[in-house]
């Protein structure tokens, strides 16, 4: 048993509640009746050797796990509110004899006419220990919308993910249990760096926005990996060093060269997969970079400059799907 679950089962047979905050309780009621989540006030008392704060980290992660199935429940409750408002808006549309609006019209989840587009993509996830939590959690994000992206757009890649192991695959196995992602078409998951050590480097570009080399355009039969890491670039060069280290050849996305965007140009893994992707439809940088980036980071204003300089100038995925794949 874990340091952190010896505590807490300490703690939790204590009687009296010294620490106050926040905790969640799910109260299940009828069925189609709304989930509601209860929240109780207090936690046990702090057991020796830790923080109020750590403590509190503990108490609340732990009674996650023990809630997962309920707060799976209400997460399902709220999708299906949310499909069955789209529902009634279009419904709405309709009945009055109105076009549907571009915004509330979406892509089919599977592109049938979808075309191989003859490179390859791995994501480099070898940079958990980098990472917190949240980060692990949002990249494990990421993964899933790369995924989707790959079934949707008109290209697709064929895409491996290295280094899969330790906390993103826990992640995977727990947090997204159900997601099937050992079935995933056009993607692998290894939990080494196999592909990265033993392919040949003359196919290889390890794709980074710490080089001044431009990527012109992309090559079916090329390799290019993309570093599968949120660190709000915190660790700037560290895709570009472990490239160097091993003698893989570096590449920056043509940003500038296309649209403004004020800052360093660092995107996400998912926005750099995703404007692969998109490249295929008519070899044209510009168009991949204006459908996929959202419009907000496109005209660019004092607002967003600011938002920037408190992101360390990562363009952050603000949206689950490309710009306008809302659509
Ligand atoms: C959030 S960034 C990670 C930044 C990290 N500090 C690093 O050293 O790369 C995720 C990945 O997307 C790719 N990427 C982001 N912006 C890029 C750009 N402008 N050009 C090429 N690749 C980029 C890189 O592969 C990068 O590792």
């Amino acid at each position: 048993m874990s340091f952190e679950k010896m505590q807490f089962k300490q703690a939790s047979t204590m009687a009296s509640p010294l620490v106050s905050i926040k905790s969640q309780a799910i109260e299940m009621s009828e069925p189609n009746e709304e989930i509601t989540v209860r929240r109780s006030t207090v936690i046990p008392p702090v057991p020796e050797g830790m923080s109020k704060r750590q403590w509190k980290k503990v108490w609340k992660k732990q009674h996650y796990k023990d809630h997962q199935e309920e707060y799976a429940k209400v997460r399902k409750q709220k999708r299906q509110r949310a499909k069955e408002n789209r529902r009634a808006k279009l419904q709405a549309f309709l009945e009055r004899g109105e076009a549907i609006p571009e915004e509330l019209k979406r892509p089919p989840k599977v592109n049938a006419n979808q075309k191989p587009s003859g490179i390859k993509i791995i994501i480099d996830c070898a940079f958990g220990d980098l990472m917190n939590d949240k980060e692990i959690v949002s990249m494990s994000n990421q993964i899933t919308r790369t995924y989707s992206s790959n079934r949707r757009e008109n290209h697709c890649a064929d895409v491996v993910v290295t280094s899969f192991n330790k906390r993103l695959k826990q992640r995977f196995d727990e947090g997204l249990k159900g997601c099937k992602y050992e079935e995933w078409q056009n993607f692998k998951f290894v939990p080494d760096e196999q592909p990265i050590v033993e392919a040949d480097k003359s196919r290889l570009v390890y794709l980074t926005a710490d080089t001044d080399e431009k990527l012109e355009c992309l090559e079916p039969g090329m390799t290019y990996i993309v570093g599968g890491i949120v660190d709000k670039n915190r660790h700037k060069l560290l895709c570009y060093n472990k490239a160097k280290e091993l003698g893989i050849p570096t590449r920056r996305l043509p940003i500038g060269e296309y649209i403004n965007l004020a800052g360093r140009k660092v995107l996400t893994t998912t926005h750099v997969i995703q404007l692969m992707l998109k490249y295929f439809d008519n070899r044209d940088w510009k168009e991949a970079l204006e459908y996929v980036l959202p419009p907000r980071k496109l005209e660019r204003s004092d607002n967003d400059q600011k938002d920037d300089s408190e992101s360390n100038g990562t363009v952050e995925e603000t949206s689950v799907e490309p710009a306008n794949s809302e659509l």
